[in-house]
């Protein structure tokens, strides 16, 4: 039975025997979790034990709080420091176990999916429910208190089915997943685990998660200014991009992933491609109409974020490749190389575009500091650019969102340079029948 300690850094250090390990490990966890609980509305004997194990790597024993359900998936790390609600329901998470290095998890609770802002939009998450199928946390805070919380992170994960897991040393499993990479993981709920019955590792990398998390049909999100209107392909958008294109006067229709966008784009004022989960090689539909839609005398304003920075690579014959352990922060310095000055910028990404396969009409656009990886890329002659960090954030800072106005800016261009060949040759306007009939919200 090798499932039996918890690995530290004590026993890296190899200052204790296993068995004295065992001992201390176990203390460790049971007097982390008894302090959180000494402040908690639970009662202690509600935790099971619980087990977090790496595939090919060490086993972690630690306590349940969230449902009593056993689940696999990709293993990654976050740093930030806050905003738990908004990176565990970012579409771009599903299929993944996310282990927060910031030790003390929960304390504000969880706020109400059921308000919504003054455009509809869900207020304080970024999709309807949790997309990350487990959490990994150091001390989970079973008691919380904000203003606008109504549960602690310990009943929303039971509710929305999510395995999770406390008492663990995450500072131990991010050294380990940084020296290895991201690697696939387990959460089992139970007393004993057994490695020898082992169950498969899934690997949700295999699987067409954007598929999962797009919406089925299109919907409409009406701005009340309606300056613009913007076609969204939807990967699995974050709400709050949808409120950083609507709050800026567009009006929105989002489409699923693969509809054919290349048969519609004319009716718009400019596309939007979404972040999304996976890799992005398995968007092979999306790809294929980008490319059409690129390579045709398109020429409104497109931009996309992460996930469609990716897809608007491949869609150009780059390359994506997928990095180590990727990168998921909300502090990460990206340079602009066309003005020199440096942003701190949200991330959520486990692929990245190889700069060196970009096309001659695309430049590389930012650039990660921390590891010289590829941030954005910019066309030399269409309104086109995409970015692989988050201007909208939630969480994380909003130095970046000036993009969006970018956007919108190159969108006005394009619009008064239509205007003088077309005269005011008229878009689709909301009140058409078209999307009047399209529901407000995604379709899941
Ligand atoms: N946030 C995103 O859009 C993530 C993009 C892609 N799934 C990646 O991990 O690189």
């Amino acid at each position: 039975m090798i499932g039996k300690y918890l690995f530290n850094s004590a026993f890296k250090t190899n200052l204790y025997s296993k068995s004295s390990l065992l001992t201390l490990s176990n203390n460790i966890s049971k007097k982390s979790i008894s302090r959180n609980l000494a402040f908690s509305s639970n009662s202690s004997s509600s935790l099971d034990r619980a087990t977090f194990t790496i595939k090919n790597g060490p086993i972690f024993n630690g306590f349940s709080f969230g449902a009593n359900k056993n689940i696999s998936g990709e293993a990654v790390f976050t740093t930030s420091l806050v905003g738990y609600p908004e990176s565990m329901t970012d579409p771009s998470y599903k299929g993944q176990i996310l282990v927060f290095t910031q030790p003390l998890i929960g304390n504000y609770g969880v706020p109400s999916p059921q308000i919504k802002d003054e455009y509809g939009l869900i207020k304080y998450f970024e999709s309807p429910k949790i997309e990350c199928i487990g959490i990994v946390v150091a001390d989970v805070s079973l008691r919380y208190s904000h203003w606008n919380a109504i549960q602690s992170l310990s009943e929303w994960c039971k509710s929305e089915g999510v395995a999770a897991i406390t008492g663990v040393d995450t500072r131990a499993i991010v050294t380990h997943l940084r020296e290895v990479g991201s690697s696939l993981g387990k959460i089992s709920i139970g007393e004993e685990y057994d490695a020898d019955e082992d169950e498969a590792f899934i690997d949700p990398g295999s699987i067409n998660l954007v598929h999962k998390v797009s919406t089925k049909a299109p919907f409409y999100v009406p701005s009340p200014t309606n300056k613009y209107h913007v076609a969204v392909i939807d990967c699995g958008v974050k709400e709050n991009i949808l409120r950083s294109l609507v709050s800026r006067g567009a009006s929105i229709t989002v489409f699923p992933y693969d509809y054919p966008i290349q048969n519609i784009a004319n009716n718009f004022d400019g596309i939007f491609i979404s972040n999304g989960p996976g890799d992005p090689t398995h968007c092979s539909t999306t790809v294929h109409n980008l490319k059409t839609l690129m390579e045709s005398d398109y020429n409104a304003p497109i931009f996309g974020i992460c996930l469609g920075h990716q897809l608007l690579a491949l869609a150009s014959d780059a390359k994506t490749i997928k990095l180590k352990y990727g990168n998921r922060a909300h502090n990460i310095p990206a340079l602009d190389l066309t003005t020199g000055k440096c942003h701190i910028t949200s991330q959520n990404h486990g692929y990245a575009v190889d700069a060196s396969t970009l096309p001659s009409y695309f430049k590389p656009y930012f650039i990660n500091l921390n590891d010289q990886s590829n941030e954005g890329m910019i066309h030399v002659s269409k309104p086109i650019f995409s970015t692989q960090f988050h201007p909208e954030a939630k969480g994380g800072p909003l130095d970046s969102s000036f993009l969006f106005d970018k956007y919108f800016g190159l969108i006005d261009e394009y619009k008064l340079n239509q205007s003088k060949i077309n005269g005011s040759a008229p878009r689709i306007q909301t009140s058409d029948t078209l999307v009047s009939v399209f529901p407000k919200e995604r379709i899941q």
